[in-house]
């Protein structure tokens, strides 16, 4: 058996690039200062990338899934350039009152539910304990908690932080450019 990989489970809206509300086009998508070049020092250090994140503008009828493709496919390729593969891309579409019939469903994949961490450690043998979930909301804490995730991580570069989330958060940081050096500190 293979040895089993740590990794950083990274919320995308508020984490990796600015929260606009919602975002589809790739005119909007907009890199965190600093998110990609901490990328590519997690990589460095070992860990696994793996994207979690809600789309539930696709169950509000915001935007079509095929659209949600085309903008994670560009930032995937984007990624790519600056020599950061990632090795996990997972979202959720649903959402429990949803405009659009197909995606109404309360599912076990929106975040606080911790359904996409849970497909991510199968399908790619992650070490949960040795693991990171990083986030702007207390519902990637509860997600990452929820699965086993030994190190939950609230970024300020997103939705405002909650005296609840940072309650309930191991560490609270500024931005994703701030983690290497955290992780390094212990
Ligand atoms: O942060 P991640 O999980 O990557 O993606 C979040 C987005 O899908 C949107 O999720 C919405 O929450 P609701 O899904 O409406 O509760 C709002 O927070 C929006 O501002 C945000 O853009
Ligand atoms: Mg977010
Ligand atoms: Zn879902």
């Amino acid at each position: 058996m293979t040895a089993k990989v740590p990794a950083i489970f990274l919320d995308r809206d508020g984490t990796v690039n600015v929260d606009h509300g919602y975002v589809h086009e790739i005119d909007a998508f907009q890199f965190i200062d600093g998110a990609i070049e901490a990328m590519q020092e997690l990589k460095k250090m070992g860990y696994a990338l793996v994207l979690v994140t809600n789309q539930s503008g696709i169950a509000r009828g915001m935007f079509s899934e095929d659209q949600f493709m085309q903008l994670t496919e560009w930032m995937d390729w984007s990624l790519a350039d600056r020599e950061v593969d990632l090795d996990g891309i997972y979202y959720c579409p649903h959402h429990p009152e949803a405009a659009v019939e197909s995606y109404r469903q309360q599912c076990d994949c929106r975040k606080p539910q911790p359904g996409m961490l849970l497909s991510a450690m199968k399908e790619l043998n992650i070490d949960m304990a040795a693991s990171y979930m990083v986030g702007d909301k207390i519902d990637d804490v509860q997600a990452g908690k929820a699965a086993g995730v030994g190190t939950t991580v609230l970024v300020r570069s997103g939705k405002p932080v909650t005296a609840e989330g940072e309650k309930l958060a191991d560490w609270v940081i500024d931005s994703l450019a701030e983690l290497p050096k955290r992780i390094k500190q212990g």
